[in-house]
C-alpha cells in the first residue's frame, strides 16, 4: 500500500490522452488498473483488447501435449534517455510478439525522450528518483516497490537507466529485474561505464567483438546474471559513434526477443545458477 498520496508532480498521464480515453483522477495508481488505455496509433485511436491469457503446447513425460494457460505479463520500463529500447518493447507488445502490457514508465528525467514516448502513448510517468533539489517529496525505495506492486509488475526492465537500482526494490523483484548493458560482460562494465563511454573503452581495450549483454539485476552494476548477448564485429576504424549504431541495432532485437521469453515464461536456471532461455520453437533446446 502506498504509504502517502502521489501527487501529480510524481505520476503523470499522457500530455494528449488517447481519444475517448477517460483519464482516471490523479488519484494512487490502483484506479490506473482500471485505465484501459489505448495506443494512439493513428487518427482513430484504436482500442487494443488483449486477452489477459495465452495457451501454450506443452509436451508432457508420455509424449503426449497439454495446453497451458500462460498470463499475460505487467511490465514496468525504466529510462533515462531516448527510449528506444523501450519503444521497441512497446511495439512489441502492440504487435503481439511479447506477450506483455507496458503498465509503467520510471524515469529519473521527466522530459527524456523515453518519458515523453510513454506520454504519447499512455502509459504513465513515475520520476524516481527526482533530482536532489526537488528531493524532499521524492519517493523513497520502499514507496517505490509500493508503487510497483500496486500496479501489478511483473517485471522490471532497465532500458538505459543510468542511476543504481536500490537494494529494496532488487529483493523485492528477485529474478524479475532485467538491464541491457550495450558490452560483452562481464568486460567493460560497472559504474562510470555507461552510453558513449563504453564504446570508446571497447574500441580503446582493441576487443575485436563487442555488442549487447541482458542480465538480471543485482545490488551491484553490471555483475548480476547474464541471460543473453549477440556478437557485433568491431571495425578496425570504427568511431565509437558507429560501433554504438550496430549494437544499438542488435540490442533491439536481443531485448524484444527476451521479454518475450520472459512473458512465456521460457526462462530456466541450470543447477550452476546460471539462467538459460527455452527454445520457442524446440522446448528441448535451451540457450
Ligand atoms: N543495482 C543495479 N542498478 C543498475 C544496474 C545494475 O546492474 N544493478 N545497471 C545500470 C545500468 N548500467 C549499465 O548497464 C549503468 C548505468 C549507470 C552507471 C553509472 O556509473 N552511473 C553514474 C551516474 C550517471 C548519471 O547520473 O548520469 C554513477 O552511478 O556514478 C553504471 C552502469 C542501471 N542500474
Ligand atoms: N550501462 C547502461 C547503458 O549504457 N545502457 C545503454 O544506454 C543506451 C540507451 O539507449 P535507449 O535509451 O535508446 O534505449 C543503450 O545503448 C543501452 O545499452
Amino acid at each position: 500500500m502506498v504509504s502517502r498520496v502521489l501527487f501529480s508532480s510524481q505520476l503523470t498521464f499522457p500530455a494528449k490522452p488517447p481519444r475517448e480515453t477517460p483519464i482516471a483522477p490523479l488519484t494512487p495508481p490502483r484506479n490506473v488498473l482500471s485505465f484501459s488505455f489505448r495506443s494512439s496509433v493513428d487518427r482513430f485511436a484504436m482500442r487494443i483488447v488483449k486477452t489477459a491469457s495465452f495457451t501454450r503446447t506443452v509436451a508432457k513425460v508420455d509424449g503426449s501435449r497439454d495446453e497451458e494457460a500462460i498470463s499475460r505479463k505487467k511490465l514496468a520500463v525504466f529510462v533515462s534517455g531516448g527510449g528506444s529500447n523501450f519503444k521497441k518493447i512497446h511495439e512489441g507488445c502492440i504487435g503481439g510478439s511479447v506477450q506483455g502490457d507496458l503498465v509503467l514508465l520510471v524515469t529519473n528525467k521527466k522530459d527524456c525522450g523515453g518519458a515523453e514516448y510513454a506520454r504519447s502513448n499512455g502509459i504513465p510517468v513515475l520520476v524516481f528518483p527526482k533530482p536532489k533539489r526537488e528531493s524532499s517529496d521524492g519517493l523513497s525505495p520502499t514507496e517505490l516497490v509500493d508503487v510497483l506492486r500496486e500496479y501489478g509488475v511483473d517485471f522490471v526492465l532497465l532500458a538505459g537507466y543510468l542511476k543504481l537500482i536500490p537494494a529494496e526494490l532488487v529483493k523485492a523483484f528477485p529474478k524479475r529485474i532485467l538491464n541491457i548493458h550495450p558490452a560483452l560482460l562481464p568486460a567493460f562494465g560497472g559504474k562510470g561505464l555507461y552510453g558513449m563511454r563504453v564504446h570508446k573503452a571497447v574500441l580503446a581495450s582493441g576487443a575485436r567483438y563487442s555488442g549487447p549483454t541482458i542480465h538480471f539485476v543485482d545490488e551491484e552494476y553490471d555483475t548480476g546474471r547474464i541471460l543473453a548477448q549477440s556478437a557485433v564485429r568491431v571495425v578496425a576504424n570504427d568511431t565509437p559513434e558507429e560501433l554504438a549504431k550496430r549494437v544499438l541495432h542488435e540490442e533491439h532485437k536481443l531485448y524484444v526477443e527476451v521479454v518475450a521469453a520472459i512473458c512465456e515464461e521460457r526462462i530456466k536456471w541450470r543447477e550452476d545458477g546460471v539462467p538459460l532461455i527455452q527454445s520457442k520453437d524446440n522446448p528441448d533446446d535451451y540457450y
